[in-house]
């Protein structure tokens, strides 16, 4: 069998797809999806369908699938997050790009000028570096901050342990170069938890969301809520939006698939702020059924990255497109017009959502 040593393609794969130590949750992620079933409509009028555009905290975009972010694009494309910006430009939708890009915040900001940009966050130790990044990213015209909730230290991922992950010479991280390095001392284990050691903060806590306040006027949207309890938090902190999201099942494993959390996460923010999902989304009808139960945009992550994989920019696109266009079909046969018809009547077990059925006997 080949060592990720002699073949790093394998330790970007591994990399980008696997979970949490015995990936329970990243492998019934598919079946949570597929236990909610949508109620089919008859003789709605397919020819007064009107499209899938919504909007983003008040900005507009033509689809509701948005682009997760995902760290190290450079990995399988040498435009990296430039060619990402770009496919998000070309199907107008929102681009959420990693603190730990390849290109630096600025670089995906010039490539793709006029679209819809915002800027997930992991805090640097340093609060001048915090403001720094945050200045930058308001000058670079993204919109709003996405601030990682549930990443204190990083998942166990066994397969990056044994690869001894690491980013390979030349391929900076971006954003974040001029404030640490990617050198790895060749210590024991993945190289990600070198890079963690280094630059972020483990210790930020809720209060921090407080002060993050002072610093910055963009919205903040919390990313990683998994429980009504800290989606109420969320709203008492000030948070802006909320992303219901397990970080793909990379962290703590054996958590709920997050499709089975979004509804009690909705019930704890109470109708006050966005709610956002990711996890798992790979098919137009997961988009429906996330929406059905009070998302208002969803995100992909590992389908961005094998799309970058296999044809970069229009790879990515195609992916959108083809989600989009599935999305399209099922609104048609749930008798959806618009995006604010795709209501919890769209789907028929959402009961199996609920903590009810968690305890319930049946
Ligand atoms: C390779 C990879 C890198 C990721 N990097 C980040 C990151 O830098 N910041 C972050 O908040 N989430 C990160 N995530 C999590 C995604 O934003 C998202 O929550 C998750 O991938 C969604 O699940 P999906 O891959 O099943 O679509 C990453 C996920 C993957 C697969
Ligand atoms: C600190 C984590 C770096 C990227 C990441 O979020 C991931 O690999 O899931």
């Amino acid at each position: 069998m080949w060592g990720a040593k002699d073949n790093p393609k394998k330790m970007f794969h591994d990399y980008y797809q696997s979970g949490a130590e015995g990936e329970h949750t990243l492998n019934t992620t598919r079946d949570a999806f597929n236990s909610i079933k949508l109620k089919a409509r008859a003789l709605g009028d397919a020819d007064a369908f009107k499209g899938t555009e919504t909007t983003f905290l008040g900005h507009k975009i033509a689809s509701p699938i948005c682009l997760a972010p995902t760290a190290f694009h450079m990995l399988v494309n040498p435009e990296g997050e430039c060619a990402t910006a770009r496919a998000a430009a070309g199907t107008k939708t929102l681009q959420c790009l990693s603190t730990w890009s390849n290109c630096s915040l600025e670089e995906v900001a010039e490539a793709a000028p006029d679209n819809l940009r915002i800027l997930q966050c992991y805090f640097s130790r340093s609060d001048e570096v915090n403001k720094d990044i945050f200045e930058r990213a308001e000058k670079a015209g993204y919109k709003a901050l996405a601030v990682t909730v549930d990443t204190q230290i990083l998942g166990n991922r066994e397969a990056d342990a044994e690869n001894k992950f690491s980013l390979p010479k030349g391929i900076k991280m971006g954003t974040i170069a001029k404030y640490t390095s990617t050198h790895v001392t060749g210590v024991e284990g993945s190289g990600l938890d070198e890079y963690v050691r280094k630059y972020k903060h483990n210790g930020f806590t809720w209060k921090d969301i407080l002060k993050i306040r002072q610093f910055t006027s963009l919205p903040i949207i919390l990313k990683g809520i998994q429980c009504k309890e800290d989606a109420a938090k969320a709203v008492e902190y000030g948070a802006d939006a909320i992303w219901v999201s397990n970080h793909g099942a990379r962290q703590l494993d054996t958590t709920p698939a997050s499709i089975e959390v979004l509804e009690e996460c909705v019930q704890g923010v109470d109708g006050k702020i966005e709610v956002y999902f990711d996890g798992g989304v790979r098919r137009g009808t997961d988009v429906l059924k996330a929406l059905a139960l009070g998302a208002s945009a969803v995100f992909i992550g590992r389908p961005q990255l094998w799309g970058l994989a296999i044809d970069g920019q229009k790879g990515v696109e195609d992916v959108l497109k083809i989600l989009n266009s599935e999305l399209q079909r099922s609104m048609i046969l749930t008798d959806c017009q618009e995006v604010k018809d795709i209501t919890k009547e769209r789907v028929i077990h959402s009961a199996y959502c609920s903590p009810k059925y968690l305890t319930a006997k049946i």
